[in-house]
């Protein structure tokens, strides 16, 4: 049995700079991957939707160039599918070559490609794809397989064709009736992505309000800015039953006590994610999953079996590629550089990619409330930031939570233009303790978006 320092199970956002380090260490590291290196993040998430988002954005820009004066000959825009996903494959082939370019350079990692199991708390089976089985070990196991798609149970479901976020970055032709099951940062993304291309996209979405972890103001700006664009949005809508064949399908929502029927052609889920941790056979050892099947860890990412650790989406808590990358940075510190990091402590930053943007940070208002914190609500509307209005980009609001005692901020919402920029240089404003009165005297240049950042915490004067 081949002996390793290091076994990574799943090449993704953690995984891959993981092996590197160690390599460039001199441990020799394994890297096992069931599908294509690089993992969700380039290959099925952020990478194909933002490429393909920009095509979206170009089209829309065009739609709306009367706005700014410019007027085109035609009178509708022509969508080339076909063209971009194969820009959006380039990127993507881009990305993964990349990545394995910079695994196959070190010459103390070895990949294996094919599904890993433990066999043994320091050993691990993996099936290749000729269906041989290796087994190796290592005295310390990285688990980074990730999540995939959650299919819910909807009566009829399984019956009809549907979409995934992985399956739908390939189709050949633009859904004319695409209804989305979800009302959050997939289905969001994606439904304003194929209402611009040329779908009449419909979001069903059971919670209350689109997005249930953010405020309901911020929720309110999304909705409407969605439906401005042509999207319907059913909300407090559950689905209930689904028919239908290839291109004719019909969903059944319920909300409250009334019933109705959603007619359309093509069905994207976007219901959530979960942890693929079932095919590890993780009873070979002492790690523990929750009831969703998450890996239970320590606030140092130590599972529950010593010398196996988790990094990623297949352990509890925020789910973004950010935070997988930074966890291989705690687990490195921690083992290799005597540091003591926690996942605790650590800024989570995030931004939805709808056009415009929602940049989030720190604690929402209702969390800030909820916590019982004294604080006050800095709030200034898009339309009233130069910038915006010069650009002809005033849907939205920025807002800042501000510790009533310390001046200190608690959290930010940008929904708007540059909204995931915004909320960065927020973030490092937080980062570095700043207050909100040093914001709001500091100078930024002119007329930046940032430079709004002074009038947004003025609005605390009134
Ligand atoms: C459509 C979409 C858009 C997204 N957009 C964003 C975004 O804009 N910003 C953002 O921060 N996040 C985004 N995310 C989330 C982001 O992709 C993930 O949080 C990120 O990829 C972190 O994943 P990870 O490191 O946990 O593992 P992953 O990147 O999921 O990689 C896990 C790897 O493990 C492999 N694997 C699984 N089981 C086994 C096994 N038993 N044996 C061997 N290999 C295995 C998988 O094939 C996969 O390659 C998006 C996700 C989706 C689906
Ligand atoms: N820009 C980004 O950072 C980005 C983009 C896409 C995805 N992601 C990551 O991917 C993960 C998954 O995203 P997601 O949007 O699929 O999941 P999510 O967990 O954020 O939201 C799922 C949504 O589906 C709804 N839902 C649940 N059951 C339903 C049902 N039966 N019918 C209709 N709706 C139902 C929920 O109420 C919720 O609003 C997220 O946790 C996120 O971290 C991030």
């Amino acid at each position: 049995m081949e002996k390793f320092d290091a076994i990574i199970i799943g090449s993704g956002q953690g995984g891959n700079p993981l092996a590197r380090k160690l390599a460039k260490k001199g441990l020799r590291t394994a890297i096992i991957e069931k599908r294509l290196i690089g993992g969700t993040c380039i290959n099925d998430g952020c990478t194909p939707t933002k490429s393909m988002i920009a095509c979206a954005k170009a089209a829309q820009t065009v739609r709306e160039a009367a706005q700014w004066g410019i007027y085109l000959d035609q009178h509708s825009v022509s969508i080339d599918l076909p063209f971009i996903v194969e820009r959006k494959n380039k990127i993507v082939t881009q990305f993964r070559n990349g990545t394995i370019r910079s695994l196959e350079n070190e010459p103390d990692i070895s990949i294996f490609y094919g599904t890993a199991a433990f066999s043994g708390i320091r050993q691990v089976s993996i099936t290749q794809p000729d269906d041989k089985v290796i087994t190796i070990e290592a005295t310390n196991i990285f688990i980074n397989t990730g999540a995939a798609t959650i299919i819910p149970e909807i009566p009829g479901l399984s019956e009809i064709p549907y979409l995934t976020s992985t399956s739908i970055l390939d189709i050949k032709q633009i859904p004319p009736e695409l209804i989305v099951l979800g009302g959050s940062y997939i289905g969001l993304e994606m439904g304003q992505l194929f209402q611009r291309l040329g779908s009449h996209v419909s979001i069903i979405e059971p919670g209350p309000h689109l997005m249930s972890r953010e405020d309901a103001d911020v929720a309110a700006v999304v909705k409407n800015m969605l439906e401005t664009e042509g999207m319907t949005i059913h909300t407090s809508s559950k689905p209930d039953k689904i028919s239908g064949t290839d291109n004719t399908l019909s969903l059944d929502i319920v909300s409250g006590t009334s019933r109705k029927t959603i007619t359309g052609t093509h069905l994207l889920v976007a219901t959530g994610r979960r942890p693929q941790s079932a095919e590890l056979q993780l009873s070979n050892t002492n790690v523990t999953t929750d009831e969703k099947g998450f890996i239970q860890v320590n606030d140092q990412l130590e599972t529950t079996c010593p010398g196996i650790y988790a990094m990623g989406d297949v352990k509890p808590g925020p789910a973004f590629t950010h935070i997988s990358y930074n966890d291989h940075l705690l687990l490195y510190k921690n083992l290799f550089e005597n540091k003591q990091l926690s996942i605790k402590s650590r800024q989570v930053p995030y931004c939805m990619f709808t056009d415009p943007q929602l940049g989030r940070i720190g604690l929402s208002e209702k969390e800030a409330a909820d916590k019982g914190y004294p604080f006050k609500v800095a709030c200034l509307g898009m339309d009233k930031v130069a910038r915006a209005i010069e650009t002809g980009q005033t849907t939205g609001f920025m807002k800042a939570i501000v510790h009533a005692a310390t001046d200190k901020i608690l959290g930010a919402a940008i929904i708007g233009e540059q909204g995931g920029e915004i909320m960065s240089v927020l973030q490092m404003a937080m980062a570095g303790d700043l207050t909100a009165t040093q914001l709001k005297e500091m100078v930024f240049a002119h007329p930046l978006y940032a430079e709004s950042i002074n009038n947004l915490f003025m609005t605390l004067e009134k």
